[in-house]
């Protein structure tokens, strides 16, 4: 079964009056694994798809969804998976690619038939981000093996952190997408501090293997009017390209960043030094 929502672009003014309803209505998804289902959110920023798959016994096709008005999820679409649960597997249009936990896959466009499935009785989560795209790239499995890997932070600013680029375009042949995922090391809490914009690229965020009972508080905003989203773990939060994207936990998580826009650039951010946000 799939599932589908819609959320609206916001303008960065009209975002300041929002109150926590307003904030969690327009930019947080709250569900992204049901059982046996696909779930996905059409954003307006730069179209972009997030969502997530929980295969159960049966393998989970992906259907088209109307806000495409196309055949095939992927007529005019680019797609990166990340699973983030027990080992998986998902068939592009006969290929089959096995995905442990925290391996990437990049769908290029045209893709027919996409099969989301789990492997040994293990319950994979496909975390699942979509762009458009203009040119058909090969589909490509990115393992942890193949990340470019950088260590950012510093344990006294309580923000180390391990950076992994999976689908970024020196791995990977995309047109608009990029993602990846950072882990914060045991004891640092804090990500993307000194925070950032991108006004040529949206992001999304998905933080996951938050210890039971603790929280992440999301910071979004423009850099002189921030607010907070507390969030749990495997739900994911939009950042419109307007808006920094940063957080603390009550503990250390993960969490998986995926982007899309005007470049392919990664280190393309205007940072934010601490003591300038408000
Ligand atoms: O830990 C970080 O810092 C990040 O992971 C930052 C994201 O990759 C990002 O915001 C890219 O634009
Ligand atoms: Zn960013």
């Amino acid at each position: 079964m799939t599932k589908h929502e819609f959320r609206y672009a916001s303008h960065p003014v009209d975002a300041r009056s929002y109150g926590t309803d307003e904030l969690r209505n327009h930019f947080l998804i709250e569900t992204l694994f049901t059982a046996n289902t696909i779930s996905l959110t059409y954003s307006m920023y730069d179209r972009y798809i997030v969502g997530g798959a929980m295969p159960a016994s049966e393998p989970l096709k992906l259907e088209t969804i109307p806000y495409l008005k196309s055949e095939n999820f992927l007529d005019r679409r680019e797609m990166g998976i990340i699973n983030v649960g027990g080992k998986g597997k998902v068939t592009v249009d006969g290929d089959v690619f096995e995905l442990a936990k925290k391996e990437a896959l990049y769908i290029g466009k045209e893709c027919k038939e996409v099969l989301f499935e789990n492997v040994d009785g293990e319950q994979a989560l496909f975390y699942i981000n979509s762009a458009p795209a203009h040119k058909k790239f090969p589909n490509k499995k990115v393992g942890k093996e193949d990340a470019e890997v950088i260590e950012l932070g510093d344990e006294k600013y309580a923000n180390k952190r391990i950076l992994n680029k999976l689908l970024v375009n020196s791995i990977v042949e995309t047109c608009q997408l990029q993602m990846g995922l950072t882990e914060l090391l045991s004891g640092n809490v804090w990500n993307t501090m000194p925070a950032h914009t991108h006004s040529r690229r949206m992001e999304a965020y998905f933080y996951f293997d938050l210890e039971e009972g603790q929280t992440v508080s999301h910071f979004m905003g423009e850099p002189e009017h921030t607010r907070h989203i507390f969030m749990q773990s495997n739900q994911a939060v939009l950042s419109p390209e307007w808006s920094i994207h940063s957080g603390s936990g009550t503990s250390n998580y993960s969490f998986i960043w995926g982007m899309a826009g005007e470049n392919l650039d990664y280190g393309d951010m205007d940072f934010c030094a601490p003591d300038q946000l408000k």
